[in-house]
């Protein structure tokens, strides 16, 4: 059994991480941490998990959380980069589903995140982890930086693409919609019900914070610098990412269909649906699954792509788990079939 840690087991990432791994059969929590909930019962805040976790929260404390052999952070940025680098020497691995080690560059970091990076030296070996990319480097990490979750839904789009090199890198447009559960657990007015419901926005349009780390994974993938514009639109719905993403095609003649059900053909995790059919976040809900549409409307030059997931599972807490899965050399789906909840 692998023993698992997860700093900030009161978010929806980290209750997340809890309903995954109640049924993993090859992992077992063993320290969950809440400074706000320290002492009370995993299963009396959470009452889905009853009869599933005899465990409470506790304080993040090195000592305890260096006796697992993986720790998931599921906390806010800046925290994993100050507790990493002593749990990897403690001999961890580590998860980290923030945004603290996803870049390369500590100073484009901090240009973007407002502070000093806490752990430069520890960057240099952190493994951005989108499976269908490089699980490879992924098996041979201590440290995994968890992709954003519009970036995983973005990046799995356009890998087809640019990876066979059709689409004008210099001209990427990505526009994405996600739920609420996105902007985390805590209490903020902007994501109140009667802020966020019966309305659509857009937000972060003059620059996202998931906008380096796009282009630098997008620029891994292509094998070459590429551009974007990203438009991120708040969905008044609890569960969910919706991105549409435009590119103009330098082969136009180019059969896409065929291109993305090739490319992802033994993707357990990414499935791309026949011709005419777009996929709904709906059918992805609660599943560690993308779900992948393309068109070439008219027959023009420019590609379409819609791609789908659920914020909590394919684009944070069950990436995560695909990422443990493949660090511990366990089967890549083990404890990940759920299928998405209809209706
Ligand atoms: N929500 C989503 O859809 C996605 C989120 N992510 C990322 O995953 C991370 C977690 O997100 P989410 O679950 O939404 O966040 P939440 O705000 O819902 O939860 C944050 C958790 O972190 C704990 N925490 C906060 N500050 C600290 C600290 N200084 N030290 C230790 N623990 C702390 C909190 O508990 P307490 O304060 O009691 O200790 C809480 O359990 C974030 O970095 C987020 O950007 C990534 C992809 C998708
Ligand atoms: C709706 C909403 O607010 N979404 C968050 C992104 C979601 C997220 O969790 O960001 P990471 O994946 O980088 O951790 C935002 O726009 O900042």
């Amino acid at each position: 059994m692998i023993k698992v840690g997860i700093v900030g087991g009161t978010g929806y990432t980290g209750v997340e991480l809890l309903r995954l791994l109640a049924s993993h059969d090859e992992a077992q929590v063993v320290a969950i941490t809440s400074r706000g909930e320290n002492g009370r019962r995993v299963d009396n805040l959470f009452p889905n998990l009853r009869g599933y976790y005899d465990l409470a929260f506790s304080d993040p404390d090195i000592e305890t959380l260096s006796a697992c052999d993986v720790v998931f952070f599921a906390t806010p940025h800046n925290v994993a980069m100050r507790m990493a680098p002593e749990l990897l020497a403690a001999g961890c691995r580590v998860i980290d589903l923030s945004a603290d080690y996803r870049l390369r560059d500590h100073e484009r970091w901090s240009q973007w995140y407002g502070e000093p990076h806490a752990s430069p030296e520890t960057l240099a070996e952190a493994v951005y982890g989108l499976p269908e990319f490089n699980r490879h480097e992924v098996a041979k990490a201590r440290l995994v930086a968890c992709p954003g979750c519009y970036p995983t839904a973005i990046q799995l789009g356009f890998m087809p693409l640019l990876k066979a090199g059709l689409v004008d890198a210099d001209h990427l447009i990505a526009s994405a919609a996600s739920a609420v559960s996105g902007a985390g657990r805590q209490a903020k007015i902007d994501n109140l019900l009667p802020e966020v419901s019966d309305s659509f926005k857009a937000y972060g349009v003059s620059g996202h914070r998931h906008l380096p780390e796009l282009e630098q994974g997008l620029g891994d993938i292509a094998g070459a610098p590429v551009h974007m514009t990203f438009v991120p639109h708040m969905l008044p719905m609890i569960r969910g990412i919706h991105a549409t993403l435009f590119a103009r095609l330098s082969e136009p003649t180019t059969d896409v269909q065929a291109l993305f059900e090739d490319f992802y053909a033994n993707e357990p995790f990414v499935d791309v649906l026949p011709a005419g059919q777009y996929p709904q976040t709906r059918t992805v809900r609660g599943a560690n699954r993308c779900q992948i549409a393309v068109e070439v409307p008219q027959g023009r030059d420019t590609v379409v792509v819609m791609a789908t997931e659920d914020n909590l599972v394919k684009g944070a807490s069950g990436q995560a788990i695909q990422n443990m899965n493949i660090l511990f050399g366990l089967p890549e789906t083990l404890g990940l079939v759920q299928l998405g909840l209809l209706p």
